[in-house]
């Protein structure tokens, strides 16, 4: 069973070098399937997804969960924008993320012969994982944090840089994800990859969420200037 994980963030304030990069930033985050964090470039979206994950260093305000926060850090996972491989197979990085939550061998082989069929890498497995394509090399870091089935997953830009075909199946693959019960929390700059997937988005500019509505409402009648410019691909000031 997923556990309902909502999140609240009351004036948090990130900055780096003495400058406001994010905030103050005040925001209830239902746990709505597909969360889209959308805005121009610099607007703080990594640094948003990185707080709510819980490894970027706050200056003030705090957050919550609707679990115990070692509840909420357990059951999410991070996809970085270039995904971090470890120097070992296919098959190495699939089980790793099982060793540590210490599953028995049985379950571990089960699981990641599952994933490497989803992901297209059943031949592949004992390939080392940097000899693989970029959008391989996504796909497995995908699968390595889905493996162990968290509630929260974070993705910074999963798709970019990625051809067509590559971008389908990862979509496929998080479309799974949220019909099994798991919420996305996700960065892209593709406005067509947000309308194909958010129920949810949040918008920023200039580090201040300057809107937060249903997928349907924000692209249908956005609420403010500069999401209206975002999503007419004006330059947004
Ligand atoms: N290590 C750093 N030191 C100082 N400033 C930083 C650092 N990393 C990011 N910033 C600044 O913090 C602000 C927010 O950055 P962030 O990466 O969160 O934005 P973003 O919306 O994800 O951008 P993009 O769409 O370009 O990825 C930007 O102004 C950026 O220049």
């Amino acid at each position: 069973m997923k556990q309902d994980m909502s999140v609240s963030l009351q004036d948090v304030v990130v900055r780096r070098r003495g400058k406001i990069v994010l905030g103050p930033i005040t925001l209830d985050l239902p746990n709505a399937g597909f969360t889209m964090v959308l805005g121009p470039n610099g607007a703080g979206k990594t640094t948003l997804l990185k707080v709510l994950h819980g490894v970027e260093r706050t200056s003030s305000g705090w957050m919550s969960w609707s679990v115990p926060s070692q509840t909420a850090r357990d059951g999410q996972a991070y996809v970085f924008q270039s995904p971090i491989m470890l120097r070992r197979s296919v098959r190495a990085n699939l089980a790793y993320p099982l060793q540590l939550l210490g599953l028995d061998k049985a379950d571990i082989s089960a699981r990641v012969t599952k994933w490497a069929v989803r992901i297209g890498l059943s031949a592949a497995l004992y390939f080392p994982a940097l000899s693989l394509s970029g959008g391989e090399q996504q796909k497995l870091a995908l699968a390595r944090a889905l493996i162990r089935r968290p509630n929260t997953l974070f993705l910074d830009e999963p798709c970019a840089n990625l051809d067509g075909s590559s971008i389908r199946e990862i979509e496929e693959i998080l479309r799974e994800a949220v019909q099994a019960g798991a919420q996305i929390i996700m960065t892209t700059h593709d406005l067509g990859q947000a309308r194909r997937l958010a129920d949810h988005v949040v918008f920023l500019n200039k580090g201040q969420i300057e809107e937060q509505a249903s997928a349907t409402a924000f692209f249908d009648a956005p609420g403010s200037v500069g999401a209206s410019a975002f999503l007419n691909g004006d330059i947004v000031e």
